[in-house]
């Protein structure tokens, strides 16, 4: 049976600043986030199965990416909890503010690397992560593939 890969789409909104940046990103701003999910595996061949013809269940890989993910990012605002926006972090936490804070600069880089890893934990073992494309802007994204992390 031939190997198929399935692709899943999120969107969310998230506040992000990269400290220490060079630009206006440097300052609080946010992005709808467009998320591309594809695993890969073999779709089931059991006709008895109730996922029959199936890789994963779209609903199940969207389960397992609203859970590690989009309810977890949504209308959070992301800082590095290693610099010094730890302090303005607090304060909006303390104001009721949805705050998440991460141990990495949060450029879609490595968020899409943190999002790998989230995934990968909760796939099925006969599932594979294959790739993730994180949407920023309309014209700037980044890619996480799995060959290229072997
Ligand atoms: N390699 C990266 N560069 C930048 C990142 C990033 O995550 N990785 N992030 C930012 C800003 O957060 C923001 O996304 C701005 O990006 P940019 O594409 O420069 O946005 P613009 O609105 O200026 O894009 P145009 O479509 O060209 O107007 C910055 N860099
Ligand atoms: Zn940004």
């Amino acid at each position: 049976m031939s190997q198929i890969r399935i692709t899943k789409q999120f969107s969310f909104e998230t506040g992000h600043a990269l400290y220490g940046y060079d630009g206006k990103c440097k300052n609080v701003h946010g992005h709808s986030y467009r998320l591309d999910v594809t695993v890969i595996g073999i779709p089931i061949s059991d006709s008895t199965h109730v996922k029959f013809g199936m890789v994963i269940d779209f609903g199940d890989l969207k389960k397992i990416v609203k859970e590690e993910i989009v309810d977890v990012f949504d209308h959070a605002t992301v800082f590095n909890k290693n610099t010094p926006h730890i302090e303005l972090a607090k304060e909006l936490e303390n104001r009721g503010h949805n705050v998440l804070l991460v141990d990495y600069q949060p450029t879609s880089e490595m968020m899409v690397i943190d999002f790998a890893v989230k995934i990968k934990k909760r796939l099925p073992k006969n599932i594979k992560l294959h790739s993730l494309k994180l949407q920023e802007t309309a014209t700037s994204f980044a890619e996480w593939f799995a060959s290229d992390n072997e």
